[in-house]
């Protein structure tokens, strides 16, 4: 029977027309996926399913009745519920507030709240204790709170949007028994994501949204991944060709084009002849210790080499990354930066503390308020003495935008109000471009469609082909395969093993790291 009718919506911000005519149905017990481009309008029509946001126009019924939710409690009393992209949740709550912020049990003592809290994480398969502050969880968990925070009332239909964007393999697995879970509850799941392997394993049926319209529903068996992603770009799609180091020799000082040329924030492509990476080693590290969680790891870090460090969230690899941030105090037998003795720990004139990127909004470091042109340039406009220098930084503004794909109309657009993804591409880029030799970059990835994730890869190749080297700490296999030269994969504070990606095809190495992984 069906559960959600959705007919003819449309939606627009400003002259930006998100959705033109949007029709789909969800019927009870289906699970749904929902797939397109950054800014396809994916989490636009998830506002308007939670009351968040509503439609121009267009219907929608819920069980047959009328659906025109005023506000998120209105949808919820209706039988909806939406665990949003970028959830914050006050850190100051216990996970057992959370779960019933905002329904009749809010404000009840913690006491009450908690064995009901335990039911419905445990029906969530989320391993924490409901006295914990929501501050003192990991990021990718408020997702799970959340999902847990929907079940707390009756819902029927259930959104998840990009949940899984933060989750290890085995987490995903876990969501997807949820999911099944909600399924033969009867209830409807409309699941979001970009991760196109591993949805197309639970869902049922697959929306793509493209141009503001449905473009394609089909049954999941009908479809693969790269069948998928053609669909979702419409045009052919090919996964990304294996890794191959190659750096060109280091450029003069200065800028050869001037000072008026664009600064466009992706470096140019790299035209010099290209030398073996393997010719020297940017970063070693022997017998990397971190008391009680790290021992005895060995990095081995080329110029213009990307290494990926994956593992289970108690394995030590997160603990790897701080250290080499210099955020979590470590010990080495031997750490040497382009063969220069370096320390870890405390930070003094020898401590090392490799930047590090972040794709969570919190971390940008960018006002959400502020224009994308103003966020690229960190420039006022108006407040410039050379009009040739206000046109070149605008020029390279804009060819950024454009060669990055960002769906907006204008670069007076502020950040905010671009699709996460877009967000994401820009920050990363904006972050590349200052980034110079020994980087760390926390799921560049993340939450990024087909074609993005291929615009990523280029923005490393391309900063690898300067000399950059990289480190990528990654949940996602995808992500691995695509970026890496090799993948290390942590386990009990080691290395375990070195897969090395290079010579192979992406979909082989992903399986791979995905067996390796589960190994671990
Ligand atoms: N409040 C808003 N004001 C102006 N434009 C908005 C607003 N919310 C969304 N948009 C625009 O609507 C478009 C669709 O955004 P949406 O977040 O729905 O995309 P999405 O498909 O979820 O993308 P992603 O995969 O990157 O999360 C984007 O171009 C975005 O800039």
């Amino acid at each position: 029977m069906t559960l959600l009718q959705v007919q003819g919506l449309t939606k627009s911000f400003g002259a930006r027309r998100v959705l033109r005519d949007v029709s789909f149905s969800v019927g009870e017990g289906e699970i749904v996926g929902l797939v397109g481009t950054n800014g396809a309008g994916k989490s636009t029509l998830g506002d308007v399913l939670a009351g968040i946001t509503a439609a121009d126009g267009g219907t929608m019924t819920l069980m047959g009745h009328p659906y025109a939710p005023l506000s998120v409690e209105d949808a919820r009393h209706l039988g909806v519920g939406v665990v949003q992209q970028l959830v914050r949740i006050d850190p100051g709550l216990t996970v057992a507030q959370a779960v019933f912020r905002g329904t009749a049990q809010a404000g009840r003592p913690q006491a009450e709240l908690r064995p009901q809290a335990q039911v419905l994480l445990a029906e969530v398969a989320l391993d924490v204790d409901p006295d914990t502050l929501i501050g003192d969880l990991p990021h990718f968990v408020h997702g799970l709170v959340e999902t847990a925070r929907v079940l707390a009332e009756d819902t029927r239909l259930v959104v998840l949007d990009e949940v899984s964007a933060a989750l290890l393999p085995l987490e995903v697995s876990r969501l997807h028994a949820v999911t099944g879970r909600l399924s033969r509850q009867g209830r409807g799941v409309l699941y979001i994501s970009h991760r196109l392997p591993e949805m197309l394993e639970v869902v049922d049926r697959v929306l793509v949204l493209r141009e503001g319209r449905i473009a394609l529903d089909s049954a999941s068996a009908d479809l693969d991944p790269v069948r998928l992603a053609a669909e979702t770009v419409g045009a052919p799609v090919t996964l990304p060709p294996p890794r191959v180091a190659s750096v060109a020799p280091p450029a003069p000082q200065g800028s050869p084009a001037g000072d008026d040329a664009p600064q466009e924030l992706v470096p140019a492509r790299a035209t010099a002849r290209p030398l073996p990476a393997q010719d020297e080693v940017a970063l070693q590290v022997r017998n990397l210790r971190v008391p009680g969680r790290v021992e005895g790891v060995d990095l081995l870090l080329h110029r213009g080499e990307v290494i990926g460090l994956t593992g289970h969230r108690s394995s030590g690899v997160a603990e790897i990354a701080d250290a080499l941030t210099g955020e979590l105090p470590a010990v080495t037998d031997e750490l040497l930066l382009h063969g220069e003795p370096r320390s870890l720990g405390p930070a003094d004139d020898r401590g090392l503390r490799l930047p590090a990127y972040h794709p969570d909004e919190d971390a940008y470091g960018v006002d959400p308020g502020e224009t994308i042109a103003r966020t690229l340039t960190q420039e006022a406009w108006g407040a410039l003495t050379d009009i040739r220098k206000e046109i070149a930084s605008l020029r390279g503004v804009i060819r950024t935008v454009h060669r990055l794909d960002v769906k907006t109309l204008s670069i007076s657009t502020v950040f905010g109000a671009l699709s996460g993804g877009d967000q994401h591409k820009l920050a990363l880029a904006r972050w590349m471009a200052s980034a110079h030799d020994v980087v760390v970059l926390h799921e560049p990835t993340r939450g990024l469609d087909v074609r993005a994730r291929m615009q990523v890869r280029q923005l490393l190749d391309e900063a690898t082909a300067h000399g950059t080297s990289v480190v990528v700490v990654s949940v996602d296999p995808d992500e691995l395969a695509e970026c890496c030269d090799r993948v290390g994969i942590v386990s009990g504070g080691r290395v375990a093993r070195w897969i090395d990606t290079r010579e192979l095809a992406v979909d082989a190495v992903r399986d791979r790291i995905v067996e390796a992984a589960t190994a671990a």
